[in-house]
C-alpha cells in the first residue's frame, strides 16, 4: 500500500508562509493533480513530499510510514521534473537503468525492467542513442521511463510536459495516464494547466495562496466549485459571476426572477459559459452581445448581462451578431450561488 497522507503541513520562507496547514490524502494507486496559479505553493508541497524541502510543522506519511524526517532516497518514491534531467553522457538504456543500478539490481533484471519501461514509453528503438540526439519529447519520455523502471509505488511529477509542444503534450499525456493506471502507481502531479489536470487526474486539489481551496474529481471541481476562485480558475472561458441582490427569496437577473438559496443583498451567480442557451426572441435574460468569435466547434460570445461582463458559448451555426441584444435561457439547477462577501459557494438548505 502506498497511500500518501499530508497532515497539516506548514512551510515558511523567512516571514512568508508558503503553505498554510495543508492536508491532503492520496489513496493507493490514485492520481492527484495539484493545480493552481504561479506561486500558490504547488512545487513547495511536492518538494516537501519528496524530502527536498523540510516543512516547519506537519507530517508526511507514505504507505503508513512517517517519512517526515527521512532523506529523499529513503522515501521509496521516484520524481520527474520539467527540465528533463537525463544524463547526457549515458545512452538512453543507461539512463533508464540508472535507478536500477543504484539498487544493485542483477543484469538480467535490469535488461527486463528497462525493456518493459522503454516499451511502455515507446522508446525501444533508440536505447543505444545519447540524449543529445533526441528531441525534447523523446528526452522527456526517457525521464519518465527512468522513473518508472524502478517500479516506484509513488511517483511525483512537477510540470513534466511543460517544455513540449502542444501536440506532443497531448500525446504524452494520454500515454502517461494509461501507463500509470496500468502500473497502479500513486501519483502526485503539479501543473498550472487545467486541461492537463482535468484529463489526467482522479482528483484535483486546487491550490491558492498556500492553501487547498477544494479537492474533488475533475467533474466536481468544475461543475460545483466550492469558491469563487475555483470557479474562475477552471474552465475556458472561466465561470461568469453576475452580481445580484436577493430579497424575499428571489433575485432579478436581466428581466427574469430566480429563486435565491439564501437571503443576502450581496450574492453572485456563477454561470458556466456552456450552461446558457439562446432563448426564443423576446424571452430570457437580456444579453448584450459585444463580440462574436467563431471557434470552429462553437461561437464564443462576449457581452454583458445587466452591464456585467459575461461570456457564453453557443453552437457554431447560431445566428448572432455583435451589437444585438439576445435572450438567454439558463437551467437554475446548474447555477452556482456565491456569497459575495466570503467568496464561498452557498450550499442550498
Ligand atoms: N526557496 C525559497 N525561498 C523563498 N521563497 C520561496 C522559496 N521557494 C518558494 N518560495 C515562495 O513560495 C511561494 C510558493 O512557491 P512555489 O514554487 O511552491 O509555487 P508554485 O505554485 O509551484 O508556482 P509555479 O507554478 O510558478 O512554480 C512563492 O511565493 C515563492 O516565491
Amino acid at each position: 500500500m502506498a497511500d500518501i497522507v499530508i497532515d497539516r503541513v506548514v512551510k515558511e520562507f523567512g516571514s512568508f508562509r508558503a503553505l498554510k496547514e495543508v492536508s491532503l490524502n492520496a489513496r493507493d494507486g490514485e492520481f492527484v493533480a495539484l493545480l493552481g496559479p504561479s506561486g500558490c505553493g504547488k512545487t513547495t508541497l511536492l518538494r516537501i513530499i519528496a524530502g527536498l524541502e523540510t516543512q516547519n510543522s506537519g507530517r508526511v506519511v507514505i504507505g503508513g510510514r512517517d517519512v517526515s524526517e527521512l532523506p529523499p532516497r529513503k522515501r521509496g518514491l521516484a520524481m520527474v521534473f520539467q527540465n528533463y534531467a537525463v544524463f547526457p553522457h549515458m545512452t538512453v538504456f543507461e539512463n533508464v537503468a540508472f535507478g536500477l543500478r543504484m539498487q544493485k539490481t542483477s543484469e538480467a533484471e535490469v535488461k527486463r525492467k528497462v525493456g518493459r519501461s522503454a516499451a511502455l514509453l515507446h522508446i525501444e528503438s533508440y536505447l543505444d542513442r545519447y540524449p543529445a540526439k533526441l528531441s525534447g519529447g523523446q528526452r522527456q519520455r526517457v525521464a519518465v521511463a527512468r522513473a518508472l523502471a524502478v517500479e516506484p509505488a509513488v511517483l511525483l511529477m512537477d510540470e513534466p510536459l511543460s517544455n513540449l509542444d502542444a501536440l506532443l503534450r497531448l500525446e504524452l499525456r494520454t500515454e502517461l495516464k494509461a501507463v500509470l493506471r496500468e502500473a497502479g502507481t500513486t501519483t502526485i502531479y503539479v501543473t498550472h494547466d487545467q486541461t492537463e489536470a482535468m484529463g489526467l487526474a482522479d482528483r484535483i486539489a486546487v491550490m491558492y495562496g498556500g492553501k487547498i481551496e477544494q479537492i474533488g474529481t475533475p467533474l466536481e471541481v468544475y461543475a460545483t466549485p466550492g469558491t469563487r476562485f475555483v470557479g474562475g480558475f477552471l474552465g475556458s472561458p472561466p465561470m461568469n459571476f453576475i452580481r445580484v441582490a436577493c430579497s424575499e427569496g428571489a433575485a432579478r437577473i436581466g428581466n427574469i426572477t430566480l429563486p435565491c438559496p439564501v437571503a443576502s443583498s450581496e450574492m453572485e451567480i456563477g454561470l458556466r459559459a456552456e450552461d446558457a442557451s439562446l432563448a426564443p426572441i423576446g424571452s430570457g435574460i437580456g444579453f448584450d452581445v459585444r463580440v462574436v468569435e467563431p471557434m470552429g466547434s462553437h461561437l464564443l460570445l462576449t457581452g454583458s448581462i445587466d452591464g456585467q461582463l459575461t461570456r457564453i458559448v453557443v453552437p457554431p451555426t447560431a445566428k448572432v451578431a455583435a451589437g444585438e441584444r439576445v435572450g438567454l435561457t439558463v437551467d437554475p439547477s446548474r447555477l452556482t450561488w456565491i456569497d459575495g462577501a466570503t467568496g464561498r459557494a452557498v450550499v442550498r438548505a
